[in-house]
């Protein structure tokens, strides 16, 4: 009989990625969860980036605490209905402005501990927001899932040229560790007015969708930059984005993302692996 870990009972594991930092990966996983929560599904967000880990902020969990149980450590929920759990080195670290400096050996015990220790319990979907690039959190993440399949992974860019080069690397990195690409996201695609809904390409626009084109990968949408959703991460602070997520302007967006997200991992054949 196969031995029973605290990731038997996930059904679906997705790593989020990017080539660049701050290109929006931590907020396209939070709306993903928050969509994917929306549909019935229980979730998991499991923030691997070590260095910077942002989840927690935007779920308004800062200054939360993780807890020992006798399988492991408990994961933080986001919601009144446990549907949204969470597990972030940001739980663990006593200021949430203290700044981890390890070197690979203990970032990669850290991830390995991670991945085992915590008791997520059933969940239809774990999504992994790991660092920018291709790292030794990329690599101990990799190598300590081979035996759970990841379903693949979401890949997210700007339109600037810069971004997308950098996505490429990313690309490449996922085809020698073969995990299937799922399809890539255009965040900060574009500026709508709170106004008048003018959308303004402030960058280049569609170099996600022509880089996803070029290499055979399905493209998932563009998220345009919303003001309100910086607002209400940023300065608004407790769960304020959780609670009032099915209202705001990107939902729709990650309504269609999520949907097809489900469906790629429900057929995995369909999830590119070039
Ligand atoms: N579509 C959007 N509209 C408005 N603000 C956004 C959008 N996407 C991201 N942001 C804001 O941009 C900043 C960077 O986003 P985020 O932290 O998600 O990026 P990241 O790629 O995870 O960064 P890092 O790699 O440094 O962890 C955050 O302040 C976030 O609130
Ligand atoms: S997009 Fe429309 S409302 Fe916004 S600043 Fe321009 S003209 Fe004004």
């Amino acid at each position: 009989m196969a031995e029973t870990t605290n990731l038997s009972g996930v059904k679906h594991i997705v790593l989020v990625l990017s080539g660049k930092g701050g290109v929006g990966k931590s907020s396209v996983t939070t709306q993903l969860a928050l969509s994917l929560v929306e549909k019935g599904h229980k979730v998991g967000i499991m923030d691997v980036d070590l260095t910077g880990p942002s989840i927690p902020r935007m779920l308004g969990l800062d200054g939360h605490q993780v807890h020992q149980s006798s399988k492991g450590w408990v994961p933080v929920y986001a919601d009144d209905k446990q549907s949204l759990a969470c597990m972030s080195i940001g739980f663990l670290l006593s200021n949430k402005n203290d700044s981890v400096v390890w070197r690979g050996p203990k970032k990669t015990a850290m991830i390995k501990q991670f991945l085992q220790d915590v008791c997520w319990g059933e969940l239809d979907y774990l999504l992994i927001d790991t660092p920018p690039g291709t790292s030794d959190e990329h690599i101990a993440t990799i190598e300590n899932l081979k035996e759970y399949s990841p379903d693949g992974a979401v890949v997210v860019t700007t339109p600037q040229g810069v971004a997308i080069s950098d996505v490429r690397k990313e690309l490449s990195f996922c085809k020698k560790v073969k995990l299937p690409v799922l399809g890539v996201v255009e965040n900060m695609s574009g500026f709508v007015c709170p106004h008048c809904t003018e959308c303004t390409n402030i960058f280049a626009s569609g170099g996600g969708e022509a880089m996803a084109n070029e290499y055979g990968i399905e493209f998932l949408g563009r998220v345009p930059i919303d003001p309100g959703f910086t607002t209400m991460v940023e300065t608004d602070g407790e769960g304020s984005y959780v609670k009032s997520f099915e209202k705001s302007n990107l939902f729709p967006i990650f309504k269609t993302i999520s949907k097809r997200v489900v469906e790629l991992t429900s057929s995995p054949s369909s999830a590119s692996s070039s």
